[in-house]
C-alpha cells in the first residue's frame, strides 16, 4: 500500500524543540542542547543496537556485576558506554553517575561543561532476551561546585533537575522529556534518523483503571500495599475492579501509566526494605516527568523529588501515577500508621505487628489472672 501521508516539509524535530526552548531561555548557551542531541545520538545507537542484538550476539551476561548487584548483561555495558562517550564528547558535562559505574565519573577538565547527567543506560534488562521493551533513563542538573567538580554536584534534590527523560525501545523507539515545561512525546522516525514531535504538554488522567506491581513480591509487602491491592480487586463499593499490567521494565510500565492512567508501585518490601528502584537514575527523572505531566509521585512518606541524596545508589521506595490513584494509596498507608500503636509507628511494621501482638496477649492474660484471683 502506498504511503499516502504528506511528507511534513516543516518537521519539528526534538532538537529543533530544544534549541527553540533554548532560544526562549535567558542566557542560553546552547550547551544543554549540545548535550541532548549527544545523547539522543548514543539513544539511537542503543536502539539500533537493542534490536540487532539477537543476530549479532549481544544478548545474554557480560559476566560482571555491578555495584547494586545486578548481574550486567551485554547490551548494559554497551549502552553504557555509548552514553557516557557521546555525553563527554559533547562539551556539556563535569560528572555523571551512571547505574554501571560505582563511583561518579568525571570529565576531564578539557572537555568539561556546567550540566551533570545521572542516567539509567539499559532499564528493564532483565527483558532484553525476551524482547520485551527496555529504556534508558536521564535527569540532567546545573552543577553547584565551583572549581573542581565533586559527588555532591551529583547528590541534587530531584526538585533541582533542568532537564528528564527516558527512551523507550518498544514497538518503536520514543524519548519522553521534559525541561519544566510539560511532557512531550517524540518518536524515532528511522528513514531521517530524527526524533518526531508526535504528543505536545501530556497529561496524565485523574484516575486510571489499572495497577502495575510485581504481585510475586506479596509475600513480602506491608499489609498497607496488599490492603490497597486488594481494594482495587474487591472493590467495595461495587466498581469495576482494576486490570493488572506489569512489563518488569520500569520505563515501559511507567510510560503506559502516563498513556493511560493508572498507577506503578515499587514499595519497600521485606526483601529490600528501601524498594529496589534507585533515587538517583530511576526514581528522580521518572518523578519529574510524572509530576509535569500532573501526576504524583511519592516513596510513601514524601515527594521523591524532596529526597536529599545521601548516595549515588541510594534506592527508595516508589509509587507514582495518576493522582487520584496515587491518593488513594496514601490514604491505605495513613489508615495503617493510624492503626499502630504510637511507639511502633515508623518502625518495620512486621516487628511493630509482632509487638501488638504482645501487647494483646499480655493484656489478654492479666484480665485472666485477675478474673481468677476474683
Ligand atoms: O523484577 P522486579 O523485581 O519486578 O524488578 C523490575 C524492575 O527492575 C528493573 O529492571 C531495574 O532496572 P535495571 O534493569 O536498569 O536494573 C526496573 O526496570 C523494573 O521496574
Ligand atoms: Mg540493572
Ligand atoms: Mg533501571
Ligand atoms: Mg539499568
Amino acid at each position: 500500500m502506498s504511503d499516502q501521508s504528506v511528507f511534513d516539509v516543516d518537521v519539528w524535530t526534538l532538537t529543533r524543540f530544544v534549541m527553540e526552548m533554548g532560544r526562549q531561555a535567558k542566557g542560553a548557551t546552547g550547551e544543554l542542547t549540545q548535550l541532548i542531541n549527544s545523547l539522543l545520538t548514543a539513544i539511537k545507537a542503543i536502539s539500533s543496537a537493542v534490536r540487532k542484538a539477537g543476530l549479532v550476539h549481544l544478548q545474554g551476561l557480560a559476566g560482571q556485576v555491578n555495584v547494586t548487584g545486578d548481574e550486567q548483561k551485554k547490551l548494559d555495558v554497551l549502552s553504557n558506554d555509548l552514553v557516557i562517550n557521546m555525553l563527554q564528547a559533547s562539551y556539556g558535562t563535569c560528572l555523571m553517575v551512571s547505574e554501571e559505574n560505582k563511583d561518579a565519573i568525571y570529565t576531564p577538565a578539557e572537555k568539561r561543561g556546567k550540566y551533570v547527567v545521572c542516567f539509567d543506560p539499559l532499564d528493564g534488562s532483565s527483558n532484553i532476551d525476551c524482547l520485551a521493551p527496555i529504556g534508558t533513563i536521564f535527569a540532567i542538573y546545573k552543577r553547584i561546585s565551583e572549581g573542581e567538580p565533586n559527588d555532591k554536584d551529583a547528590l541534587q534534590p530531584g526538585n533541582q533537575i533542568v532537564c528528564a527523560g527516558y527512551a523507550l525501545y518498544g514497538s518503536a523507539t520514543l524519548v519522553a522529556l521534559s525541561t519544566g515545561a510539560g511532557v512531550n512525546f517524540f518518536m524515532l522516525d528511522p528513514a531521517i534518523g530524527e526524533f518526531i514531535l508526535t504528543d505536545r504538554n501530556v497529561k496524565i488522567k485523574k484516575k486510571g483503571k489499572t495497577y502495575s506491581i510485581n504481585e510475586g513480591n506479596a509475600k513480602y509487602l506491608e499489609p498497607a500495599v496488599n490492603e490497597y491491592l486488594k481494594h482495587k480487586k474487591y472493590p467495595e463499593d461495587g466498581s469495576a475492579p482494576y486490570g493488572a499490567r506489569y512489563v518488569g521494565s520500569m520505563v515501559s510500565d511507567v510510560h503506559r501509566t502516563i498513556a493511560y492512567g493508572g498507577i506503578f508501585m515499587y514499595p519497600a518490601n521485606e526483601k529490600s526494605p528501601k524498594g529496589k528502584l534507585r533515587l538517583l537514575y530511576e526514581c528522580n527523572p521518572i518523578a519529574f516527568l510524572i509530576e509535569q505531566a500532573g501526576g504524583i509521585a511519592t516513596t510513601g512518606t514524601q515527594r521523591v523529588l524532596d529526597v536529599i541524596p545521601e548516595s549515588l545508589h541510594q534506592r527508595v521506595p516508589f509509587v507514582v501515577g495518576s493522582p487520584d490513584d496515587v491518593e488513594e494509596y496514601l490514604s491505605f498507608v495513613k489508615k495503617q500508621k493510624k492503626a499502630l500503636p504510637v511507639s511502633t509507628r515508623g518502625k518495620t511494621p512486621i516487628i511493630s505487628t509482632l509487638q501488638v501482638l504482645l501487647v494483646m496477649m499480655t493484656s489478654h492474660v492479666m484480665a485472666t489472672c485477675q478474673e481468677i484471683d476474683k
